[in-house]
């Protein structure tokens, strides 16, 4: 008997067909079933002004999300920085599978390091998140570089370094690995310079709630670790009310004593795009057994952000 194809939405763009490509094969190894792409398009692929009007959250996922609804596909991939905090309830997020590098990295010409950026060097992101913590070492370690607002895919960021119109710019390393372009990295920014986003990193993959034998086989994919550490990251930007473009950076990460693993730390920050304020905290504890403990630990850390005035940072907007 053959089987009916599963039909796989993803969108158009260069990352979005490696890693939707990149879960196909994983789903089909798992569950032995055929799995077709479907390219759906979205608002913010259409239109690139729209989506610097709308603000960018969220706008790729929901083109994905209403063809899960309709029924015009049967599960989507998405990064897992570009969700939103809130699950709709008619979708399950069916697994989250192992987490990717999760670090930031950057991209300079000739090779160079960020400690090595000549005075007045110019780096491009369009992340306020970035732009605040990297402004903020720049001030602590006497280095003199200007970050510089960019939009735009990934080729067309490193275009700007290969044009000679800005010294660097910043990315996600798990981007670069999916893409087969991790070769252009000229240096790994340290989490302790620069955290990364909220679940970067890690993919979500989403089918409709009522599928229960699609949501039980896409969870054979689920890596419990990667779900509780984002689900914590998350929550904490949740509690601090923070859209995807707000400048918080989160990372949860397992503390091993050797091969047993003790605790999980919960790290966050949020600071002013010119990194002249900052609240950076971090929280140890028992890592999480449950997806409410993981919750609560990211909203124990919001509160003791916000009690040290880090809602007074979040109002800004790059531009
Ligand atoms: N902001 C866009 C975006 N969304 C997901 C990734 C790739 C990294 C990931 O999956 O977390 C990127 C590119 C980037 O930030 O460099």
């Amino acid at each position: 008997m053959t089987q009916q194809a599963l039909r796989l939405g993803t969108r158009r763009s260069k990352l979005a067909m490696a890693q939707s490509g990149q879960v196909a094969d994983a789903v089909r190894r798992m569950t032995g079933r055929p799995v077709e792409l479907v390219e759906i398009t979205t608002y913010g692929d259409v239109s690139r002004e729209a989506l610097a009007q709308i603000g960018g959250t969220g706008v790729f996922v929901t083109a994905l999300r209403d063809a899960l609804v309709r029924g015009e596909v049967d599960f989507a991939v998405h990064s897992l920085k570009d969700l939103p905090t809130t699950q709709p309830e008619e979708l399950a997020l069916a697994a989250v599978p192992e987490r990717e590098d999760p670090r930031d990295v950057i991209v300079a010409r000739d090779a160079l390091k960020l400690t090595d950026l000549p005075r007045g060097a110019r780096i491009g992101t369009g992340s306020p998140r970035r732009m605040a913590q990297l402004n903020a070492y720049a001030r602590s370690h006497g280095l003199d570089f200007e970050t510089v607002a960019i939009r735009g895919n990934v080729d067309t960021r490193i275009r700007y370094v290969r044009d000679g119109e800005l010294d660097a710019v910043v990315l996600a390393a798990a981007g670069l690995n999916r893409i087969g372009r991790s070769e252009e990295v000229t240096d790994f920014l340290s989490v302790d310079t620069v955290l990364p986003a909220p679940g970067q990193g890690a993919l979500a993959i989403e089918c409709t709630a009522d599928n229960a034998d699609l949501v039980a086989a896409l969870g054979e994919l689920d890596d419990p670790f990667t779900r509780v550490a984002v689900t914590a990251e998350r929550s904490l930007l949740a509690a601090l009310e923070a859209g995807c473009s707000a400048p918080v950076g989160a990372l949860a990460d397992l503390l091993a004593d050797g091969q047993i693993v003790k605790e999980m730390r919960l790290r966050g920050v949020v600071g002013t795009t010119d990194g002249s304020r900052m609240v950076q905290l971090s929280t140890t504890g028992p890592v999480p057994e449950t997806h409410d403990q993981a919750l609560a630990l990211g909203r124990e850390l919001a509160t003791e952000m916000l009690a040290q005035g880090a809602a007074g940072l979040m109002g800004e907007r790059a531009q």
